[in-house]
């Protein structure tokens, strides 16, 4: 990840927000795209669908993606990204641009039921073109919660669809037997994504289309307000403390609360999804931050799904800078104008799988560590250097 000069605002906002519709196999995606272009505010927004006709569009505007990926250099699948959908979404803009279609203000993206959420969000954040036109607003999972159990335990994109997500929608709790089918599926999926907001699809078209046409947090905006994004708010939602530093972002499955004692026990942290919230009271040099984040990069590499942050940088009390990465690419990082709030904490999120959970908090332990320790040693070297007699100064 690059640390970039401070220039607030530079890139503005006018980037076009995307929406992207995840969620497994007959999760309701498609239901729920079509009711939304029921509502007249979805006018001005294109729905990108892997198949055609899919979607019902009649007087939508309309492109359609093939399922074809590209396997980069490393050949590791999970950096495979659509180019079909990247060069579908850099067509619709320059035809917009040159007026032979509708000036569009939103682009919905229905993702086929087993894409990995990650290529396609880490197409956003690396592919120069996209980047520059559109910023993704929203990742939003649909969770059929009659089959959530099930899908879970076989699919391991279900369980990533769940890790992507900034909003999780649960779908068919009608069709749900169990009276606490509801608490369950929240409960399993608030430990795989604690920053996640989750609700229940209300199938009004209205809402469902404010949802998808929402601008969400755009990083690039220095006005923005990162809060709902990150979803740490004053009360802290993953439940780090602040007596310790780096908190480990998992509730405890076995304190009293609102869990159902009776369930069995459901062991999705065998499927190795883990998140971790790093907390930081002090301020980080742009120095500390790069030794810290290239550590991460090249330690956790493939095991990070998701990471997104604000950071107290020493040099720039007043600004929070914004990071995010999908997958093993960290995005440039950006500048927000001010602190939302008075809490002035570096605050980053980890999702990652394969990676056990206390080996994950114990590296970025160490990576910290070892960064506040190798950067004080170099002040205080430089220093001495400068405060002895054959010294510089
Ligand atoms: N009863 C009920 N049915 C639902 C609900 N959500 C979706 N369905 C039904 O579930 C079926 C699958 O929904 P789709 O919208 O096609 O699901 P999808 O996610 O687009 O499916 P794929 O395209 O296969 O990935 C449809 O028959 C929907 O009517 C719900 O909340 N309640």
């Amino acid at each position: 990840m690059r640390t970039e000069p401070k220039t607030p605002a530079a890139r503005g906002s006018g980037r076009i927000p995307v929406t992207l519709v995840t969620g497994f196999l007959g999760s309701g995606k498609t239901t729920l795209i079509n009711a939304a272009l029921r509502a007249p505010q979805m006018a001005r927004t294109v729905v990108v669908v892997n198949e055609f006709g899919e979607v019902g569009l009649d007087h939508q505007l309309f492109a359609s993606s093939s399922d074809s990926v590209v396997v980069l250099e490393n050949g590791c699948l999970c950096c495979t990204v659509r180019s079909d959908l990247v060069g579908t979404l850099n067509t619709l803009f320059h035809d917009r641009e040159a007026g032979r279609i509708p000036a569009f203000e939103n682009v919905v993206i229905e993702s086929s039921g087993l894409a990995e959420p990650g290529a396609v969000l880490q197409a956003f954040l690396s592919e120069p073109t996209l980047d520059g036109l559109y910023r993704v607003a929203s990742v939003v999972t649909l969770v059929d919660a009659v089959n959530w159990r099930d899908t879970s335990e076989r699919h391991d994109e279900a369980l990533r669809q769940v890790a992507f997500a900034d909003q999780i929608l649960l779908t068919k709790l009608d069709l749900a037997k169990r009276a606490n089918a509801e608490a369950l599926v929240r409960r399993d999926i608030a430990d795989l994504n604690p920053g996640a907001e989750i609700g229940i699809v209300d199938w009004t078209p209205g809402p469902i289309a404010a949802m998808l046409t929402a601008p969400g947090f755009d990083a690039a905006d220095a006005k923005a307000d990162p809060r709902p994004w990150l979803r740490l708010t004053g009360d802290d939602k993953h439940g780090a403390d602040d007596h310790d530093e780096h908190d480990h972002a998992h509730h405890d499955h076995d304190h009293a609360g609102d869990h159902d004692h009776h369930e069995p026990h459901y062991h999705l942290r065998g499927k190795g999804i883990e998140s971790f919230v790093l907390l930081r009271e002090n301020p980080l040099s742009r120095d500390e931050l790069q030794f810290l984040l290239d550590g991460i990069s090249q330690n956790l590499g493939p095991s990070l799904l998701r990471v997104k942050g604000l950071v107290n940088i020493a040099e720039e009390p007043g600004q929070p800078a914004v990071i995010q990465g999908a997958q093993h690419l960290l995005h440039t990082m950006t500048w927000l104008e001010k602190w939302p709030d008075d809490d002035r904490r570096t605050r980053i999120v980890f999702i990652t799988q394969g990676i056990a959970g206390e080996e994950l908090r114990e590296m970025i332990y160490l990576l910290d560590r070892v960064s506040q320790r190798t950067f004080k040693a170099r002040e205080r070297g430089s220093r001495l250097r400068q405060s002895s007699p054959g010294g510089r100064n």
